[in-house]
């Protein structure tokens, strides 16, 4: 569960004033996600999300993921839209923390997706992509090699107690990468966390993408093995080629990739599947047990490297160089 921060309908009425929002009917918190607190508020108006930035989201750049979210709705894009107040400000303070109204998406995201969602996963993030540019802002990738190391020195040492001999592969796995990772591919906008609970199906159609907290400049490329990592394997920790093939055809519908990204995916693959394991591994050993908060579990994300440092051909993923 993630509502970090309490908060009173004293307080909601108070910061409801500052929009043109209309007047709260009700509110309770939502239990899924895990790095902010999140409420769902009724108005007489309508129904909105109440986003408080906790943990990881550095308040400095909450105008590059509201504005993101503005620019991608502007072309095209199903996802929130942060709310104005009347004084045409979009964040406000609430509980000491900084938060946001956004718009309230309608759709459900999937518990086991299939093969024609993850084409239409595919398809979703090119679209983002490309609606994207001409975007003015920009934030580097918190979370790219240097971040990785940071995030290992806290981690390491105690990985060995999660898994025996997990420093050493993650010691491997980062020199590897710092030697080899890939400086010159295309770059642009990515949303860097599209997993299944950042997409929102209505009807079996993409309704809308939500969560941009990590959204960031980086390699357009790196966004789609994070959908591979994310969208594309079993519970078994099995990788299914089919909705592999499907995601990567969804993706090049909208935009073809290059062959330098395509001959890349294995090590870009690599590189993601070390975020997301660094990131849970983090949690995993920082967080209390107890807390009311989503643990997610860093295994899963080691058996995805292991996976991916055995790849020779990204044909292996579903995709040819033609
Ligand atoms: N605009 C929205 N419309 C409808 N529901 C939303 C919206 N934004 C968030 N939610 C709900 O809140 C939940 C958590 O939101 P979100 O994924 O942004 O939180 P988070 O803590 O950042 O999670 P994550 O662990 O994915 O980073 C979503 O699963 C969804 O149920
Ligand atoms: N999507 C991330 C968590 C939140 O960003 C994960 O599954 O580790």
């Amino acid at each position: 569960m993630a509502v970090y921060t309490d908060i009173s309908e004293v307080e909601l009425e108070a910061l409801l004033a500052a929009y043109d929002a209309g007047s709260l009917l009700s509110y309770k918190g939502i239990a899924e996600g895990s790095e902010n607190s999140n409420y769902l508020l009724h108005t007489t108006k309508a129904a909105f999300i109440l986003t408080l930035y906790e943990r990881r989201v550095d308040k400095a750049d909450l105008p590059f993921f509201l504005g993101l979210m503005e620019h991608l709705a502007e072309h095209g894009v199903s996802c929130p839209l942060p709310v104005r107040r009347r004084d045409g400000e979009v964040i406000s303070e609430i509980a000491e923390r900084p938060a946001a109204l956004i718009t309230f998406l309608e759709g459900m995201w999937l518990r086991r997706p299939a093969p024609q969602h993850c084409r239409q996963v595919g398809r979703a993030i090119a679209g983002l992509h490309l609606a994207a540019q001409g975007f003015a802002l920009s934030r580097p990738n918190a979370l790219a090699l240097d971040g990785w190391r940071d995030l290992w020195r806290k981690a390491a040492p105690r990985a060995d107690e999660v898994e025996p001999g997990l420093s050493e592969e993650v010691e491997a796995d980062l020199a590897t990468l710092g030697r080899a990772w890939p400086g010159d591919l295309p770059t642009g906008i990515i949303h860097a966390d599209l997993f299944p609970d950042n997409v929102f199906f209505l009807g079996g159609e993409v309704s809308g993408i939500i969560d941009f907290y990590f959204a960031c400049n980086d390699l357009l490329a790196y966004d789609v093995a994070t959908c591979l990592n994310a969208w594309c394997f079993e519970k078994d920790g099995s990788y299914n080629l089919t909705k592999g093939t499907a995601l990567l055809a969804g993706y090049q519908e909208i935009r073809p990739l290059e062959p330098a990204e395509i001959e890349a995916l294995p090590l870009l693959a690599r590189g993601s599947a070390l975020r997301f394991m660094l990131t849970r591994l983090y949690d995993w050993l920082t967080i209390p047990d107890g807390a009311l908060v989503n643990k997610r579990d860093p295994m899963e994300y080691v058996r995805r490297l292991r996976f991916h440092r055995q790849i020779r051909s990204s044909s292996e993923y579903g995709i040819g160089i033609t």
